[in-house]
């Protein structure tokens, strides 16, 4: 299944200077082991934005929302999850 996520990061502008480096490397490394397991297919940037719309291609809600719920940034996010489903228009 898929799922369009835009995750928005609002990190405390007063967080540990070492736990925000070991967070981002944290978030960085989650992010690219789902990326080559292809559950993790889409990471764009959001254009001026710390904010990222991704593409998820799970197996359903449960292990979208467990991948959510482990992100090391998660507790530092809001999420909006879209599922997705093809459009009667698209030729691709
Ligand atoms: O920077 C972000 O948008 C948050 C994020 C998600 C995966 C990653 O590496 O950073």
């Amino acid at each position: 299944m898929l799922f369009a996520v835009r995750m928005t990061v609002n990190l405390p502008p007063d967080m540990d200077p070492d736990v925000r480096a070991s967070t981002l490397a944290a978030e960085k490394e989650y992010a690219r082991k789902l990326q080559h397991t292809g559950e993790w297919l889409h990471l764009w940037r959001c254009a001026g934005l710390y904010a990222n719309l991704s593409i998820f291609d799970v197996t359903g809600n449960d292990r979208l929302n467990e991948i959510l719920w482990e992100l090391p940034l998660f507790a530092y996010m809001d999420v909006t999850v879209t599922p997705l489903t093809r459009h009667a228009s698209a030729i691709g």
